[in-house]
């Protein structure tokens, strides 16, 4: 599978302040890599890395064959980097359809596709961004990415603040997209087990650097290493 992603011993902060540290992983077109760690330990930062709104000071980064470590941030929104952040930031007194239609670029996403993907914004297209619950401003924030045609799909906590039922429908929804649509993804999670389940590669990262790298199935079949990474509670033995 031809490259898609690499960080290579990526040094990355915020001013004067590192919190990449030699951070490198690859990424193949069409696969989904789970982003897991801790809090603090520099998750949203590779994203934001990637995105050109850090401080580069070593490394490089690779795209579609490309040294874009210098490209400004305008210039990599534009090749294909579909960014849902954390904050989901869905435009709140337009639309769902204006909130789709306004980011729109020529490719295989359009409006009837999204809402064939998440019939509920087809229901609420009429509805303001602030009309809209938790999990359908998520639908749309991940709608208004793919109407970008995005060879590459990143998720920040894509999860955070859903009730139980929406996760499971978001999660379904999410893997749909890397496995069915073979849309290549960056997915970064708090909850191990749910970002493991719908991606196929993972890197765990501490301090700002990888400390693990495997397919998402090994690190989900080993608890005792997925407890001693991330501290995520093993199952109790059976009796
Ligand atoms: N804009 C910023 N300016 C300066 N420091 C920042 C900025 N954003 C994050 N940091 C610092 O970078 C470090 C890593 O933060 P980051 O948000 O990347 O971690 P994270 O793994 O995504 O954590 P969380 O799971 O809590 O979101 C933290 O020490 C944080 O305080």
């Amino acid at each position: 599978m031809a490259e898609l992603l690499a960080f290579d011993k990526v040094v990355a902060g915020y001013g004067n302040a590192v919190v990449l540290h030699r951070l490198g992983f690859t990424l193949a077109e069409g696969q989904s890599l789970a982003v897991l760690g801790r809090n603090g330990v520099g998750k949203t930062t590779l994203l934001e890395t990637l995105m050109g709104n850090t401080r580069v000071t070593q490394g490089t980064i690779r795209w579609c064959g490309e040294d874009i470590t210098r490209w400004p941030a305008h210039r990599r929104v534009r090749t294909g980097l579909g960014w849902v952040p954390q904050e989901r930031e869905v435009f709140p007194s337009l639309t769902v359809e204006e909130n789709l239609t306004v980011v729109a670029r020529p490719g295989r996403w359009d409006l009837q596709r999204v809402y064939g993907f998440f019939p509920r914004l087809r229901e609420r297209r009429g509805n303001y961004g602030n009309q809209l619950s938790g999990g359908e401003q998520q639908m749309l924030a991940i709608g208004r990415a793919l109407m970008t045609n995005p060879k590459l799909l990143l998720l920040d906590e894509p999860m955070e603040g859903l009730a139980p039922i929406i996760v499971q429908e978001l999660a379904a929804s999410i893997r749909r997209l890397c496995e069915g649509e073979g849309l290549a993804s960056i997915v970064v999670e708090q909850h191990p087990v749910l970002a493991l389940e719908m991606t196929h590669q993972a890197i765990v990262l501490e301090r700002g650097t990888v400390v693990h790298a495997s397919t998402s199935a090994a690190l989900a079949a080993d608890a005792a290493l997925l407890d001693g990474l991330l501290g995520v509670g093993m199952a109790p033995p059976l009796a």
